[in-house]
């Protein structure tokens, strides 16, 4: 057996908001949200592979944090997601260059899209942590 595949997404938070993305394809699961990111390469770091997929999904830099929330099983359990909280590094705003459409979300707002299902525990997680920043000072 081989360990399953790491897939990481970034929850890109600035204020109280955090970066939500609608994927453009495959069909089974185009217009679903997720957490910009991608499969982690053989010899790359978690966090590198983040640092690469944000560059190549939303033409920003990124600085990667903590974990949010489980390891969820994707896949049938062949692939693992991993969500980290990330800052953005330098003046580029995040663009849609690889996604149908992106989101700056409110805790409030985090319900208001579907998001693929692994991703529902985390964003649970999510909401705690926007909470945080939700307080004044
Ligand atoms: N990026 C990302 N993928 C997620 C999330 N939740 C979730 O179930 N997935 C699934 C969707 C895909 O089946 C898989 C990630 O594949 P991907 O297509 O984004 O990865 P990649 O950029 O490395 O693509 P490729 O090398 O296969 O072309 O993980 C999430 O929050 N972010």
């Amino acid at each position: 057996m081989f360990p399953p595949r790491v897939i990481v997404g970034a929850a890109i938070i600035v204020g109280e908001r955090v970066l939500a993305a609608a994927r453009a394809s495959p069909p089974e699961i185009a217009g679903k949200w997720e957490f910009p990111g991608g499969k982690v390469e053989p010899g790359e770091s978690e966090a590198a592979a983040l640092i690469r997929e944000c560059a190549e999904e939303l033409g920003v830099r990124i600085e990667v944090g903590e974990q949010i929330g489980p390891a969820v099983p994707v896949g049938r359990g062949r692939s693992v997601l991993k969500v980290y909280t990330a800052r953005l590094v330098g003046d580029a705003q995040p663009r849609p260059l690889e996604h149908a459409e992106l989101r700056w979300l409110a805790a409030h707002e985090l319900e208001s899209v579907p998001w693929l299902p692994a991703d529902v525990p985390i964003v649970t997680s999510l909401r705690r942590v926007l909470g945080r920043t939700d307080r004044p000072g």
